[in-house]
């Protein structure tokens, strides 16, 4: 069984070198020149992970046909490239492929999941399935083999299980499961919570604050899922409760450290002047705060993440806005 990686950033990389570790027939395209032949010439990908020597037999291409023949092809590209990578591959697929998303957020215009993305983009007949490949799990701890736990989630549980034995080793083990949309969306949204969690720190708050935060946001995601459909206890999980504590607290998470420079600094505007970085959290924002608008759900951290990040709200104002609110409106 071959799989092809698309994308040779930190997780590219990072869930490459766990194929490698497998032993299983695995590539990684990238576009880059400096990363592709940092992987293939040093064992090394040093603009995300140092000194981390990698295993030796993770190879990279920047020769996108290499797609042909592929079982599985993981997408690990930012949100706003996986609609024209799902075009620029679907000329090479093979019919029956399981594609794999890793991405957490939405189409920055459609809104759309990222699971809707890819059926929309790739030949029904060249799809077997998607299967979304999320949980907590940064890749510069995977990359140096810490036990991670992270969900294959897929409309056709027999994929998810296909996906769950490529991938399972000693330290990377995967459960399976078929809610997708209470797991996309719990994974796009935790994004935002780190953003504001980073903030708080920034802004000098402590551990109560961010209790505050992570369970305040829990109930935020819970809402939001549910509203669309996604299962409750899909947010008790991985996906939910897991990856928002991962990236709420994490030095590793660039959703949290995008918030930080936010708070610390008392303003967005270095954040957007200087950022080069992938935070998936700051379109997501944008997204939720127009969709929970248009259909009435209550989501005020998400909300102030939003006011901060585009109309210039002043981070230290924030907090008032959330603790003074009308007090009737918290019924749990
Ligand atoms: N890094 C992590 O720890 C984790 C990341 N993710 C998700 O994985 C997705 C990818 O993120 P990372 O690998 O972290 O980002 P990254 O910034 O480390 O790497 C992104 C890669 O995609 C390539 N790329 C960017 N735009 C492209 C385009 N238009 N066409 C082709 N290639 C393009 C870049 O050259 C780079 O190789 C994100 O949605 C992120 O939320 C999910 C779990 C963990
Ligand atoms: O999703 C992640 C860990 O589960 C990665 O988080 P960041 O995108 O904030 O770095």
């Amino acid at each position: 069984m071959r799989t092809v990686i698309i994308g040779s950033g930190s997780w590219g990389t990072a869930l490459g070198q766990v194929l490698a570790d497998n032993q299983q027939d695995v590539i990684v395209y990238g576009r880059n020149e400096a990363e592709v032949s940092d992987i293939n010439e040093n064992h090394h990908n040093t603009k995300y992970f140092k000194e981390t020597e990698l295993n030796p037999l993770l190879t990279a291409t920047r020769d996108l046909s290499v797609v042909a023949g592929a079982d599985f092809v993981l997408l690990a590209v930012p949100t706003i490239a996986i609609e024209d990578m799902c075009k620029k591959i679907n000329e090479y697929l093979k019919p029956n492929t399981i594609v794999i998303n890793v991405s957490k957020g939405f189409h920055p215009e459609t809104n759309e999941r990222m699971s809707d993305v890819i059926r929309r983009s790739i030949s029904l007949e060249k799809l077997s399935s998607v299967v979304s490949l999320i949980g907590p799990s940064h890749a510069e701890e995977v990359v140096i083999r810490q036990l991670t736990t992270i969900d294959a989630i897929s409309l056709k549980i027999e994929d998810a299980r296909k996906v769950q034995t490529l991938f399972s080793n000693r330290y990377f083990r995967i459960y399976t499961g078929s809610d997708e949309i209470g797991s996309e969306l719990g994974a796009a949204l935790k994004n935002v919570m780190a953003i504001a969690s980073g903030i708080l720190s920034g802004l000098g708050y402590q551990d109560n604050t961010r209790a505050a935060l992570i369970t305040r946001g829990l109930q935020e995601m819970v809402r939001y899922g549910t509203f669309f459909g996604g299962q409750e206890r899909t947010f008790m999980g991985l996906t939910g409760i897991g990856d928002l504590i991962v990236t709420c607290t994490s030095k590793h998470s660039r959703n949290f450290e995008c918030g930080y420079q936010i708070g610390q600094e008392n303003t967005v505007e270095n954040f957007w002047a200087n950022n080069t970085k992938t935070v998936e959290g700051v379109r997501t924002a944008k997204i939720v705060h127009r969709v929970a608008e248009k259909n009435h759900i209550s989501m005020p951290i998400c909300e102030e993440v939003y006011q901060i990040l585009y109309n210039h709200k002043k981070p230290d104002t924030c907090a008032d806005s959330l603790m003074l609110r009308d007090l009737k409106e918290e019924f749990r």
